[in-house]
């Protein structure tokens, strides 16, 4: 397909979605944290991803959790499952991409439970004059190099020299490559912590060709800039150049760093603005655990979406500890204010 027609029926893809849900749509909140929350042990390099293998029942419970609270984008299990990681655990590469697709079809069988046994408050818009389902779009994660090395590096974006452009394209390509056939509706880039990263998404995007759209969310320590350090102005013109690129944002990152980040996101593109931080907390790489930040006050943010909204985010949810409760109140802020 020509570089044009992917822009067109990508960019459809995204202005329907958010038509149908009424201007504004809900994404779904910390899937980790959740799992963890429900008793999964994430002590391990694949964090998350770890749960495809050891309580795939449970992955499918949290995203059921989200499409009960509201969420019309559900993100996979796939941010931290990386070919690379599942191999160093001692699977074969083949063992590797089938979970990868795994973490896809999960989320699939859950919205299909979810459809198949709501009939109240699922059938809650209408189109052309016939009612029809409320819209949910399974997007694939796709966590950074610095997940995969799971040392928090995600929240440094600090990779070293020795990290290239080529470096992340190869880490990256086969896995987006998987999940481009998936059958995920799209692609999220999460928590992206520098402007290289971007780069390498977005050129890996661009080769490939392939229709379906994606997102780019980075994350911010400051409120001003990515965590790297790299300018959040930059690093949202890299996906705004991108065409598959069909909205651009921030997550796991403190609520009191979001207005700021969107107005300046705003600046860049006039893409959608996808939002979904964390709780405020800070985690502790090594301990692989969650910390109250001191000094500092996130209250509920929940407070805080009207705001955000003005300021031209479109698309909001949660991130790491975050719950399905954050995503129910999220719906109904949306709901009260269309
Ligand atoms: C967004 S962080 C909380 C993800 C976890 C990290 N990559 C780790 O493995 O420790
Ligand atoms: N989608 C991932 C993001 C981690 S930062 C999760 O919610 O676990
Ligand atoms: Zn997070």
């Amino acid at each position: 397909m020509e570089l044009g027609n992917v822009e067109n029926s990508s960019t459809t893809l995204m202005t329907d979605f958010l038509k149908k849900c009424g201007g504004y749509a809900v994404v779904d909140g910390g899937l980790a944290t959740e799992l963890e929350r429900h008793g999964a042990d994430l002590n391990d390099p694949l964090w998350s991803a770890k749960c495809l293998i050891s309580s795939p029942h449970l992955v499918r419970r949290v995203h059921l959790d989200y499409l009960d609270a509201g969420a019309n984008i559900i993100l996979s299990a796939s941010y931290q499952a990386t070919i690379q990681g599942f191999v160093a655990k001692g699977l074969s590469v083949e063992e590797a991409e089938s979970l990868l697709r795994r973490s896809v079809e999960i989320a699939c069988e859950a919205r299909e439970i979810y459809y198949d046994k709501s009939t109240k408050g699922s059938w809650d818009y209408i189109e052309s004059g016939n009612i029809s389902r409320r819209p949910v779009l399974v997007a694939a994660s796709i966590g950074s190099y610095g997940a995969y090395l799971a040392d928090g590096s995600e929240y440094s974006g600090k990779y070293g020299d020795a990290v290239s452009l080529e470096t992340l394209k190869d880490f990256h390509r086969r896995r987006l490559q998987v999940l481009l056939k998936s059958g995920a509706d799209l692609i999220a880039c999460e928590t992206i912590p520098n402007r290289l990263e971007a780069k390498a998404y977005a050129e890996l995007l661009e080769e490939e060709g392939i229709n379906i759209p994606a997102w780019f969310s980075f994350n911010s320590k400051d409120g001003i800039n990515v965590v790297s350090g790299d300018s959040i102005l930059e690093c949202a013109s890299i996906a705004d150049s991108c065409k598959q690129v069909v909205a651009v944002g921030i997550n796991c990152t403190p609520p009191r760093f979001i207005h700021g980040l969107v107005l300046s996101i705003r600046k860049a593109t006039s893409k959608p603005i996808v939002i979904y931080p964390n709780s405020g907390e800070t985690y502790n790489a090594e301990l692989k655990q969650w910390t109250k930040s001191s000094g500092v006050v996130d209250e509920d943010f929940v407070s805080y979406i009207n705001k955000w909204r003005e300021a031209g985010a479109s698309l909001f949810g949660g991130c790491c500890r975050t719950t399905p409760n954050t995503i129910r109140a999220i719906g109904n802020v949306l709901s009260k204010n269309p």
